[in-house]
């Protein structure tokens, strides 16, 4: 099965167009006003309203109030939810939308137990860890980590980058790749030969493993 991509942290519909046209298989769409990539409803439609069709949306929150979350999707067509924060599996439910929460990797993360508590998540999706952060550091984790197999669909992010693509992939073998900070030329502002070039390294990475 060749390896999704989702890139994260878009705020300008040129950069979007773009990931779009090399194939990417997601966007996502930072819904966490603290963050630098945040973006509002207006900015969020606009981005998504020049997608073509199968290239899916995802919402990021983080400890959000469940307000925001219902205002957000009553106004911007979103595929999925991707919850950074401490939201529990009942919160992440709440929504009737698919959704795949996100883990910062510690050394005593136990991510079977959590595949089991958040089963009927779409995925999870694993991050560094930041003490100051929830997400979009640009930091990697040990992927020695990750366990061979787990019941979920693990969704491999934090520090990828043209350059450690092919190398996550055999490492890990996951189920898609999400890059926010090494395909950016600032926060929030994407390089167009980044994406290109990270999406072409994911095939790479792919045809080297079939
Ligand atoms: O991107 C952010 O600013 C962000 C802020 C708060 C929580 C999560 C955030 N991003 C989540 C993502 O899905 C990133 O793509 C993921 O953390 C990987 O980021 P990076 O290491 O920069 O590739």
């Amino acid at each position: 099965m060749r390896t999704r991509v989702k890139i994260c942290g878009f705020t300008r519909v040129e950069d979007a167009v773009v990931a779009a046209q090399a194939g990417v298989d997601a966007i996502g769409l930072v819904f966490y006003p603290p963050s630098p990539r945040h973006v509002g409803i207006a900015q969020a439609q606009a981005i998504v309203a020049a997608l073509p069709a199968f290239t899916s949306v995802v919402a990021l929150f983080v400890d959000a109030h469940a307000e925001q979350i219902h205002d957000v999707l009553a106004q911007v067509p979103i595929d999925c939810l991707q919850f950074h924060g401490d939201e529990t599996p009942a919160q992440c439910r709440l929504y009737n939308k698919r959704y795949i929460k996100a883990v910062r990797m510690q050394a005593d993360t136990d991510v079977g137990q959590l595949a089991r508590a958040y089963h009927d998540a779409a995925g999870l999706l694993l991050d560094a860890y930041h003490p100051n952060a929830k997400g979009g550091t640009g930091s990697t984790f040990d992927w020695e980590l990750i366990p061979p197999h787990c019941a979920l669909p693990i969704i491999l992010a934090g520090g990828l980058e043209p350059g450690n693509a092919i190398q996550a992939i055999q490492a890990v073998r996951p189920y898609a790749l999400d890059v926010s900070s090494g395909v950016e030329v600032d926060k929030g502002i994407k390089d167009a030969q980044k994406m290109r070039a990270f999406l072409k390294e994911v095939n790479q990475g792919d045809t080297i493993i079939i």
